[in-house]
């Protein structure tokens, strides 16, 4: 590790090393990975290769060391508050505009033109999206594009995409960066090693990124890669305010991960550079590798999380609380506790809430609800959502536990449990409406149009001459947290009222 990642007084970063072997690419071999941690930290790196190559006291010296280019990446806008001013210098061997004219490409199955699709109120939900078989046709991450659903239009700024990316092939001699937005990236099979203009990730399923506005990227992979992407047109994401949780809990800063500088300078006939612009495609051809920066510093980088280092609350008493106890990152709109999304997880954790219906409630939420499960089960909906599946409770659209979920879980005996152990589910909840694509509805095959019928054997239980019904596991026939649970040997019809009204 070189000595600028580890130890300048003004770095105010901790450095983590993971252990795991990093990918061997064909310009270096390198063998561990290391990340500075932190989250909107001051961060600065140089690649060992070229000590001092980051200017020290200034953005833009006369000369720079080694010869590099300086180039500012702005994240925000010059005159943002400094609380969320974020920006990134880059000293690079080229500056970025050393490109040929954009070109239009076509667009496969992304979307941001919503008018085109008819709008579907319906519960939805997609069993697990096809991989293409690499033997039938190489798709690389790109091209592994599908957008599902999304509301808004990148031009205004204002919305955002929900994609699955479908692949099984590396991105050779090719990036891509998306002027719309920044991508929250949530792998379900197979691992990314990403290159990004600020170093190298590796990203494996239980992991996310986020790769900012404008950001340059590659992806390489091995086998059958399927995940999620929920892109935000708005503004980045935070952290969620932690209110009366106190200092600590949920993603903890430290926990965010940010790869060290890594440079190549490489030439090659002919380097892809693929732009997503204002919901389309475009391309440019340069003569050199983009990954060619040697040092930076700032607080607008790329990043990764592992979602297993999520301090998770929850109730101790009774009652189920609401799933944004569950958020990790969050993309705010201008209005105060409404998100244009956020990115919410049901991690393993224990429940122990007495005198409650411990999984999640019947709801109809002014936002959207879209689900996905990374492995195992989502406890509500057991046999039906499926890992690299999904699905969406659009604005207003009733949802809640499956037949089978309400009727165990009214009777199971309340003692403390591990819930969600061997399972990572996920939630994007946005204040828009989403439209689905067609690819979504028809072309992936995938939409399950049997969905409704996991709540259709919910029976009725109303009896008015009976206050409660019959006793559960527990021997209660009525539950309050306010009085004792009336017992079945007392339970008639007068004793439940005394219970009820007094
Ligand atoms: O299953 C869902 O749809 C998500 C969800 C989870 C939860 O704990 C409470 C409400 C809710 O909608
Ligand atoms: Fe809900």
């Amino acid at each position: 590790m070189h000595a600028l990642n580890q130890s300048l007084p003004c770095c105010i970063n901790s450095v983590e090393i993971s252990n795991f072997p990093f990918w061997n690419t064909s310009f270096i071999m390198i063998t561990s990975s290391v990340y500075l941690s932190g989250f909107r930290n001051e961060f600065h790196s140089e690649d060992p290769r070229c000590p001092g190559s980051l200017p020290t006291k200034q953005n833009n010296p006369q000369r720079c060391p080694y010869g590099l280019y300086p180039e500012q990446l702005s994240g925000t806008s010059f005159t943002s508050p400094r609380e969320t001013n974020s920006r990134s210098w880059l000293y690079r061997i080229r500056p970025s505009v050393l490109h040929t004219p954009f070109k239009k490409l076509p667009l496969g199955n992304l979307s941001t033109n919503w008018d085109i699709f008819e709008p579907n109120p319906n519960q939805l939900k997609w069993d697990p999206f096809d991989i293409p078989d690499v033997e039938d046709r190489r798709v690389d991450f790109v091209q592994g594009l599908n957008t599902v659903c999304g509301a808004g239009d990148p031009k205004d700024r204002h919305g955002i995409a929900i994609h699955m990316f479908l692949c099984n092939t590396s991105m050779e001699d090719k990036c891509f960066y998306n002027s719309d937005g920044d991508f929250l990236i949530v792998p379900q099979q197979g691992k990314l090693w990403i290159t990004t203009e600020f170093g190298k990730m590796l990203v494996e399923p239980n992991e996310i990124c986020v790769i900012q506005q404008g950001m340059r990227f590659s992806v390489e992979l091995k086998g059958p890669t399927r995940g999620y992407i929920l892109e935000v047109y708005n503004n980045h994401f935070v952290l969620p305010p932690l209110g009366p949780i106190g200092a600590n809990g949920l993603a903890n800063p430290r926990g965010f991960l940010t790869p060290v500088a890594w440079y190549e300078d490489k030439e090659v006939n002919k380097y892809t550079v693929i732009n997503k612009f204002q919901g389309h495609l475009f391309a440019a051809c340069q003569n050199h590798s983009p990954f060619d920066v040697v040092a930076w510093h700032g607080n607008y980088v790329p990043y990764k999380y592992n979602l297993s280092d999520f301090m998770v609350f929850n109730t101790v008493s009774f009652d189920h609380a609401d799933p944004s106890i569950f958020t990790v990152l969050t993309c705010p709109s201008t209005r105060p506790g409404v998100a244009i999304a956020d990115f919410v997880i049901f991690p393993p954790r224990w429940s122990t809430a007495e005198n409650t219906f411990r999984p999640p409630y019947y709801h109809r939420n002014c936002m959207s609800e879209f689900m996905g499960l990374i492995y195992g089960s989502y406890e509500a909906k057991e046999d039906t959502l499926k890992p690299g599946g999904a699905t969406l409770h659009n604005i207003m659209t009733p949802h809640g536990p499956d037949s089978n979920c309400f009727e165990k879980a009214s009777n199971a005996q309340l003692v403390p449990e591990k819930v969600a152990e061997e399972t990572m589910s996920f939630m994007f909840e946005s204040c828009l409406n989403m439209t689905v694509t067609d690819w979504a509805c028809n072309t992936s095959l995938k939409l399950d149009v049997n969905y409704p019928k996991c709540w259709q054997n919910l029976k009725k239980m109303f009896n008015p001459k009976l206050m409660s019904l019959k006793p559960n596991i527990n021997g209660e026939a009525y539950t309050s947290i306010y009085r004792s649970p009336i017992h079945a040997e007392d339970n008639d019809v007068g004793n439940a009222d005394t219970a009820v009204h007094n």
